[in-house]
């Protein structure tokens, strides 16, 4: 298991590019299903998540190609010989249960791995399915497994979802594009890799209107064809790295991000002293004075999002006064807590709060990563902490993040990647 050995108090400097959006590029390659036709994804993340993702479409029957040779382009074609979503796999990434809709849509039939909860939360999928029984598919829970069926095809329909799920609106959304009819998904979640994914779909042949509106309209046709398309730039790498400039006193241009889709996450920085400006094909940030305690609630999108509340919360950790920080999305998404108080942060949680006083500096430590962005919150502490940090499991951050030492390391961060 791979660790990262970071030496604190070197400020970055310097341009760090972003990369293609995991949260986006992993439901573009599940669109792949929608078509035997190929569709080509440009600006891919060459990290696990994706990697786990060609073997779930693979499995599928599907043949993924990487066409640049650096895995920046893929190709997804073929039909599809195998309608099972396994649980070796679903169980790995969550992101999975997204095959759901488009199997069922092609084949009239689907048997997905129901995902079971993860490190920070329970996670259920009940909107995903309560939205496809309303198309029409009828679905049964067996053995660990959902399996869904509509030997007639699906139905449109108008969704009222009760919440505004990432997933099921992509779920419901990509089932929806083959549907008989028309399907109106009202309270749509409308983070920005939706309207990527719209963008895709619609780039296939699909027919959705109301990008980045609460109401998604889908008009069914007979068949999708094949396309182009460009995911687009990691608006949580961007903040992350934003949160990582801040943290050391350092300035970094943030090639490829777009300060349009970091909504709230603007807003927190710019109180907490730290500015993002937009310049032609880059955000440029840096510190305008101290750093300031600043309170934030994670919401769904435009709000704060709850993955950038890790890293905002190491930052908030060195910042003059207190901060509070509530999270409102999962149940269970302070486990960095911990880890940053054994840095010397003062963070108490109270239910789904966390008070944290500012601390005048942080002290190197071993810690453990136990998710994707608490895993990055340690490294962002660690590059302002002083003396060494040894993060272990460094295999969660690499589910979302590529190139992650050597992006900090070419612009000054003293950090290596050791293997054991
Ligand atoms: C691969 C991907 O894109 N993951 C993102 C996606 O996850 P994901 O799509 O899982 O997030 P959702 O928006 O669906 O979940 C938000 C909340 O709704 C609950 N819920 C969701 C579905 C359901 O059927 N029932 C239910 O109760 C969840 O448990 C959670 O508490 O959006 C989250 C919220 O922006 C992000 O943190 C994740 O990084
Ligand atoms: C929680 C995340 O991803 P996933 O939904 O794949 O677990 C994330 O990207 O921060």
């Amino acid at each position: 298991m791979d660790r990262f050995i970071i030496h604190g108090g070197h400020p970055l400097r310097g341009d760090i590019v972003i990369g293609g959006a995991k949260n986006s590029a992993l439901k573009l390659l599940v669109a792949g299903l929608l078509t035997p036709e190929k569709l080509v994804l440009d600006n891919v993340p060459r990290i696990a998540d994706i990697r786990t993702m060609r073997r779930l479409l693979e499995q599928h029957g599907l043949t993924v190609e990487d066409i640049s040779g650096d895995g920046g382009t893929l190709s997804i074609g073929g039909e599809i010989t195998n309608t099972e979503a396994p649980y070796n796999i679903v169980s790995k990434m969550r992101a999975s249960i997204l095959v759901l809709g488009p199997l069922l849509a092609r084949c009239g039939e689907a048997r997905v791995s129901l995902p079971g909860g993860c490190a920070i939360g329970t996670r259920p999928v009940d909107l995903h399915l309560k939205a496809l029984e309303t198309l029409g598919a009828k679905i049964t829970l067996e053995n660990g497994y959902i399996h869904a069926e509509a030997p007639n095809g699906l139905k449109g329909e108008r969704v009222i979802l009760p919440f505004a799920s990432v997933g099921a609106t992509e779920n419901l959304l990509m089932a929806a594009t083959l549907a008989r009819g028309r399907t109106e998904i009202v309270n749509a979640a409308r983070e920005p890799e939706i309207g990527d994914l719209v963008g895709c779909l619609n780039a296939m042949g699909a027919r959705i209107t109301g990008i980045g509106t609460g109401k998604l309209v889908i008009d069914g046709v007979e068949g999708l064809h094949g396309a182009r398309y460009r995911v687009m730039p990691d608006r949580i790498e961007c903040g992350t790295y934003a949160c990582a400039a801040a943290i050391t006193g350092g300035e970094l241009r943030l090639v490829g991000g777009q300060v349009e889709h970091l909504g709230a996450v603007v807003r927190a920085l710019e109180e907490a002293g730290v500015e993002m400006v937009q310049e032609e094909g880059a955000v440029r940030v840096q510190r305008t004075g101290a750093l300031r305690g600043v309170d934030i609630m994670t919401e769904p999108y435009p709000g704060f999002p709850t993955d950038m509340q890790a890293q905002f919360m190491a930052l908030l950790s060195v910042a003059e006064g207190a901060s509070m920080v509530t999270e409102t999305i999962f149940e269970n998404r302070f486990m960095h807590v911990p880890e940053l108080n054994r840095m010397g942060a003062r963070i108490n949680v109270h239910g789904s709060s966390a008070i944290i006083r500012g601390v005048h500096s942080l002290s190197g430590a071993p810690v453990m990563a136990t998710d994707l962005r608490a895993s990055f919150s340690l490294i962002i502490a660690g590059l302002a902490a002083h003396g060494e940090t040894i993060l272990s499991r460094v295999y969660h951050l690499d589910r979302g993040y590529e190139a992650v030492e050597r992006k900090l390391a070419q612009c000054g961060a003293h950090i290596e990647r050791v293997s054991d």
